[in-house]
């Protein structure tokens, strides 16, 4: 962040913002004291004189500097800005983070509340709440600050929402981080940047916002004066001395300049060099001693999954429809199927990370005895997050963009072991050298964007072998990557799983990778299971489809001057005899 922050203010953006920002403070800091008396000392010899080298910007009705006033006036003006500005901001974003973590129903009631306050005009809000808490300074404070809080909120809402679908929020959930855990360390770093920037740009609307109110004489009052007050007072003579409503127009116009600029300039910062959370370490849950416990026959038992989800309409579609299967201890089992044949919906409903708007029925999902398809008790959650891993297929949105590697790897031994900071980095350090990530200690360091794509999917699977797998769900890992990346991550893949003992689930629709890695393959279509075989017998598949994914693989005498043929047609049973001469 230091480093981000010293590039930035090194550019000519950092330079014109740092100057303006230092010239408001001084204003804000000194005006009261040099010019307080010229703001505040009525003159009747000097009364509505028009600009001179005594007065800039020329005297007001009771022989008082305007220049002097629109200066001091800077501290009452930007204060009060930056006061409502708190109250938005705060109240918004609490609105908006507590709206993304409510179950559905409630969450929909909130967002339903947000837009409706916000359908409503801004300045009209606030000055509906200005008539509430009366027409002064602190009323207006506080009504131009509640009516803020809708947008802010709607805005944190979005944001916080777009960021809790993501990868590593799902594997923060897995490794058994709790809703506030995820939302401080998860959720709020990563939606930082543009929350900043709009925090500026709202506190210069809010300073506009106070401005208005003044004028309309619903905020400050007399004696007291901030530049909305000079505008009404400026106003009326403009024709004669243009200076005494353009003085406060022209504060105002830079003051929010350089509320946007400070905005902007820390919004990029954020985002080009992510926080480090200085992140409360969870409370460990009590560790489960695998001792206790006899290794179970399978470690996943699935028996009649079945997924659905709404549609446009709100009807629900079955898209994994009666599945079920098991997975040994320490096996690699494959699941191989087209685009939507509902892979991942399964692995998913196993991790048990399907969304609230997933409709799951099952005779039973079990993963190491833990029911899968109820919320997991605090024990059981401690559990998953040490003896369950998950692979996503993108690795850039796999791992939390705002913790270093070696900080999401320490997260698993910090939660639920009682291992201290220093023994969990230590052992961070090792695991990334064991799935074969090179300096491991330069790279704990470092933030995920400053790995290669195929260094962070090691590191995701380094994730996982912090606790002690029993089961790897790796949900296409591999096809982001290119050839060489991929062999790379599958033998790190293998590695692991000779070391661990750990049984791998392993979704793909490549069947030529997943019965070259995999020891059984569960071939998937339209939400079913149409086929199960050992990976070396795939020659004896016998479903059609099958028979159709098989047969589009090419290889070394595959006449590449034809067409490649269509699943489709090659699933079709009178289609055989062309899959069989493509496989020929
Ligand atoms: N959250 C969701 N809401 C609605 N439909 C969904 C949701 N998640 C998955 N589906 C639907 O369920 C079906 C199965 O999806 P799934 O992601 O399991 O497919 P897949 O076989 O893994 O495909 P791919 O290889 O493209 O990832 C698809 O038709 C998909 O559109």
């Amino acid at each position: 962040m230091r480093s981000g922050l010293r590039r930035g203010l090194l550019g000519p953006q950092g330079v014109v913002t740092v100057l303006g920002t230092l010239a408001l403070v001084l204003v804000i800091v000194i005006a009261p004291h040099v010019w307080g008396d010229a703001a505040t000392t009525t003159s009747v010899a000097d009364r509505l004189d028009g600009p001179s080298a005594a007065h800039p910007f020329g005297t007001d009705d009771l022989g008082r500097d305007v220049l002097a006033r629109v200066l001091v006036a800077a501290r009452l003006s930007v204060l009060l800005a930056l006061g409502s500005t708190v109250i938005a901001v705060l109240g918004g974003v609490v609105l908006g983070v507590v709206a993304t973590v409510l179950p559905r129903p409630l969450r929909r009631l909130v967002s339903a509340l947000i837009d409706i306050l916000l359908s409503f005009p801004w300045l009209l809000l606030a000055l509906f709440f200005s008539v509430i808490w009366g027409a002064n300074a602190i009323g207006a404070m506080l009504a131009v600050g509640f009516a803020g809080v809708p947008s802010i909120a709607r805005l944190t809402y979005t944001l916080a929402s777009s960021v809790a679908d993501r990868d590593y929020v799902r594997a923060a959930r897995i490794a058994g981080v709790g809703r506030a855990g995820v939302v401080v360390r998860h959720v709020i770093p990563n939606i930082l940047p543009p929350l900043l920037v709009s925090t500026a740009a709202h506190a210069s609307a809010a300073l506009l916002s106070f401005a208005g109110l003044s004028f309309l004489g619903l905020g400050v009052q007399a004696p007291d004066f901030d530049w909305g007050r000079l505008l009404r007072e400026g106003i009326a003579r403009i024709y004669v001395n243009p200076m005494a409503a353009l003085g406060p127009g022209i504060a105002i116009v830079l003051t929010g300049l350089v509320l946007n600029a400070i905005g902007s300039l820390t919004g990029e910062t954020a985002s080009r060099t992510p926080r480090r959370p200085a992140g409360r370490r969870a409370r460990p849950a009590k560790r489960a001693s695998a001792g206790e416990r006899p290794e179970p026959a399978a470690v996943v038992e699935v028996e009649d999954l079945r997924v659905s989800f709404p549609d446009a309409e709100g009807r629900l579609v079955e898209r994994v429809r009666g599945v079920g299967f098991s997975i040994r201890p320490g096996e690699t089992v494959g699941i191989v199927g087209a685009s939507g044949s509902g892979k991942s919906v399964t692995a998913m409903a196993v991790a048990g990370l399907l969304g609230a708007e997933a409709h799951v029925s099952a005779a039973a999902v079990r993963f190491q005895g833990i029911d899968m398809t109820s919320a997991p008790t605090a024990a059981e959650r401690s559990r998953l997050g040490l003896e369950l891993a998950v692979v996503f297929q993108d690795p850039l949105t796999s791992l939390n963009p705002s913790l270093t590697v070696g900080r999401q790897l320490t997260e698993v031994s910090e939660v639920h072991e009682r291992v201290p900071r220093a023994r969990a980095r230590s052992r961070a350090r090792q695991v990334l050298e064991s799935v074969g990530i090179a300096e491991p200690h330069r790279r704990a360091r470092q933030y995920p964007h400053q790995l290669s794509g195929g260094m962070r999917q090691r590191a995701m699977i380094g994730m996982g072998l912090m606790g002690r797998p029993r089961l790897v769900i790796a949900d296409e890992p591999t096809t982001a990557l290119d050839v060489t990346v991929q062999r790379q991550v599958l033998r790190v893949l293998h590695e692991a799983r000779r070391r661990t003992g750990s049984a791998i689930l392993f979704i793909s629709h490549d069947i030529a990778l997943v019965s070259g890695f995999c020891d059984r393959v569960l071939v998937m279509k339209d939400g079913e299971i149409v086929e199960e075989l050992e990976a070396a017998r795939l020659d004896e598949a016998r479903h059609p489809y099958t028979r159709a994914l098989i047969a589009c693989v090419p290889h070394m005498t595959t006449d590449r001057s034809r067409p490649l043929p269509v699943i489709g047609d090659l699933a079709e049973p009178d289609r055989q005899d062309v899959a069989e001469e493509a496989r020929a």
